[in-house]
């Protein structure tokens, strides 16, 4: 038994081979490789009846009537001439008929991309350029944000089936593609297996600009088997959920378009984020689980006084958070105002597919800051940036991550896969991080350079660039700027070229006019020249100190 590793139960960390491995019970993958995420969902067992509730109306989607739906839809599709490997564009908000179209999309072998409305047709149109679908979903009123260069066919989501269609790209919509009774189309369809590409959601990564990201079944059956195992238990009830946050990033996506459907869940769906809408759709609906980002605890802590004595919450057990950094002071201000109610914390990434790490009770969310344990069948290492080599427990280093729901690459961009994935299979996460003797992660900086605004990602590298084509910048660099609202928003430090009079406000007019609302640059700073290593790279550690300096020196 010499060479057996000996793994340190308590921790997980095996001291031979410097891996933390998961505590959880590991998942079982369906062995059948001919197999795709829809299937997998559709054929879990359950007691579940309705579905999906549309939070403003009240229109409901039992299961049966879901997965008619889907089977309708991709049909559908088929009879349209979408195959296995084509790549179609979802641009719409939250709506019961989103998870919809994913599932149908997927039933085919084709692959689903994403993208958020609030993003202007320029950086659409850029995600287009990259991605090449050659259909999209959309809404009438989302239609204009499709007029990019590259025209495509549009199924049109939310129409009446008789409304007029006076716009020659829309080729169907999806009431008159759900009506479909007979499933013919569905006869063509090609074989799938689990390693084929299901998902395409754009994301920074550690470094550059948005890249996508490409997940297969098996990435997403696994995580779906991880919600399970996350959730439900013998002894679980049925369980409600509010959707508020967007189905369009993979938190979203993977709660509420898949996860939650394979154990018969209830999904409250809301278009957008409005806490008004929130809190009267937990009343009405007996909401016991609220998926969150930071920002909104904020908001329901600063508020609490009010929203305690205009709503009936006593239906809500859990809160999750994901997609940013929770500060103890944040749990411990929501714990005091909503004491029945407890935080469960989550860590993802969308290379990852979705969760991580995750504190699964509240015993382990007692465990203040951390974002929680390795997910089922997930292995991590803590490697020091600067030497390489794999750390401890409680020594910091940049998290690497590897299981079964770790993304297949970065869409047609190999060298960016090449840095962010090794030839074992590990990810690099950019976050450093350590591992407790409890195998309990603590997120302590951020390495890769990203702005996480309201937890929506925001590249610095895509403002810079941006920035340099203003014809009186000579450079530019971005940094993230802290802020107890919304977690950070990006400031510019900006290199005037000699004699011009570029005003602070002119540079963030510039920038606004032509990125999404959450990428705006808030704040400006002159500078003479921006700092840089010899190899040229933007030393961004030193300009987060500048500007932390000079805005507590104006306090
Ligand atoms: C609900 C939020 C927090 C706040 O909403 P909001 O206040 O209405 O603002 P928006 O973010 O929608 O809009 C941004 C800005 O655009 C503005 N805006 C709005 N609609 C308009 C308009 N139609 N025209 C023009 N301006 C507009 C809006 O006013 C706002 O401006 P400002 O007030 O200046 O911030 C919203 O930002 C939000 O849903 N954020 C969530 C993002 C999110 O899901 N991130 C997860 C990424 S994936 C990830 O990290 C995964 C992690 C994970 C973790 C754990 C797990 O278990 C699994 C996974």
């Amino acid at each position: 038994m010499a060479n057996t590793p000996t793994v340190d139960a308590r921790s997980g960390f095996c001291s031979s081979n410097s891996v933390f491995y998961s505590k959880r019970r590991s998942i079982p993958l369906p062995p059948n490789d001919s197999l795709d995420i829809t299937t997998f969902i559709s054929s879990q067992a359950h007691r579940g009846n309705v579905a999906f509730i549309d939070g403003s109306t009240g229109q409901q989607l039992t299961y049966v009537q879901l997965w008619d739906a889907v089977r309708s839809v991709a049909s559908s599709l088929s009879d349209m001439g979408i195959r296995k490997g084509h790549v179609v564009l979802l641009l719409s908000p939250n709506s019961i008929f989103f998870p919809v179209v994913c599932l149908a999309v997927m039933s085919l072998g084709a692959i689903i991309t994403t993208t958020n409305p609030l993003n202007t047709t320029r950086e659409i149109a850029k995600q287009i350029a990259d991605s090449k679908p050659v259909l999209a979903f959309t809404t009438r009123q989302l239609i204009p944000k499709l007029a990019g260069p590259i025209p495509l066919p549009i199924v049109l989501i939310n129409d009446e089936i008789d409304a007029p269609i006076d716009n020659k790209s829309i080729v169907n919509t999806l009431g008159k593609m759900m009506a479909i009774k007979k499933h013919d189309g569905l006869k063509s369809r090609e074989a799938i297996i689990q390693d084929d590409t299901a998902t395409l959601l754009y994301s920074s990564g550690t470094t550059g600009a948005s890249k996508g990201v490409v997940s297969s079944h098996r990435n997403l059956i696994a995580m779906v088997q991880t919600v399970i195992g996350r959730f439900y238990s013998d002894d679980n009830h049925h369980q409600t959920f509010l959707c508020t946050v967007p189905m369009f990033h993979i938190y979203g996506l993977v709660a509420f378009a898949t996860g939650l459907l394979a154990s018969g869940s209830t999904i409250v769906v809301l278009s957008k984020f409005e806490m008004h809408d929130m809190l009267l759709s937990i009343q009405r609906n007996r909401v016991s689980y609220l998926p969150l980002v930071p920002p909104i605890l904020v908001a329901l802590i600063n508020a609490a006084d009010q929203v305690k004595a205009k709503y009936d919450l006593s239906s809500l057990r859990w809160v999750l958070s994901g997609g940013a950094p929770l500060s103890k002071e944040v749990i411990e201000g929501f714990l005091e105002k909503y004491p029945m109610v407890s935080i469960l914390q989550g860590y993802g990434l969308t290379e990852s597919t979705g969760v991580g790490a995750s504190t699964d009770s509240l015993e382990e969310s007692r465990k203040y800051g951390t974002a929680g344990l390795l997910s089922a069948s997930m292995e991590a290492m803590i490697v020091d940036p600067d030497s390489g080599h794999p750390l401890a427990t409680n020594k910091t280093g940049e998290l690497w991550l590897k299981g079964p729901t770790i993304m297949k690459g970065y869409f047609s961009n190999a060298e960016a896969t090449a840095s962010t994935l090794d030839s074992k299979g590990w990810l690099r996460t950019g976050d450093l991080c350590y591992i407790d003797e409890d195998g309990f992660i603590f997120v302590v900086d951020r390495l890769k350079e990203l702005i996480k605004y309201k937890g929506y990602q925001v590249p610095p590298a895509e403002l810079e660039a941006l920035l340099l084509t203003h014809p009186e910048i000579a450079d530019a660099a971005v940094i993230p700027f802290p802020d107890e609202k919304v977690g950070q928003y990006p400031m510019a430090y900006v290199v005037r070229n000699a004699g011009s009079s570029l005003t602070e406000s002119g540079v963030m007019e510039f920038v606004g006019k032509q990125v999404a609302p959450y990428k705006r640059i808030r704040r400006v700073a002159f500078i003479d020249s921006v700092p840089k290593n010899p190899s040229g790279k933007i030393l961004r550690k030193d300009l987060i100190q500048l500007a932390a300096s000079s805005s507590s020196s104006k306090l």
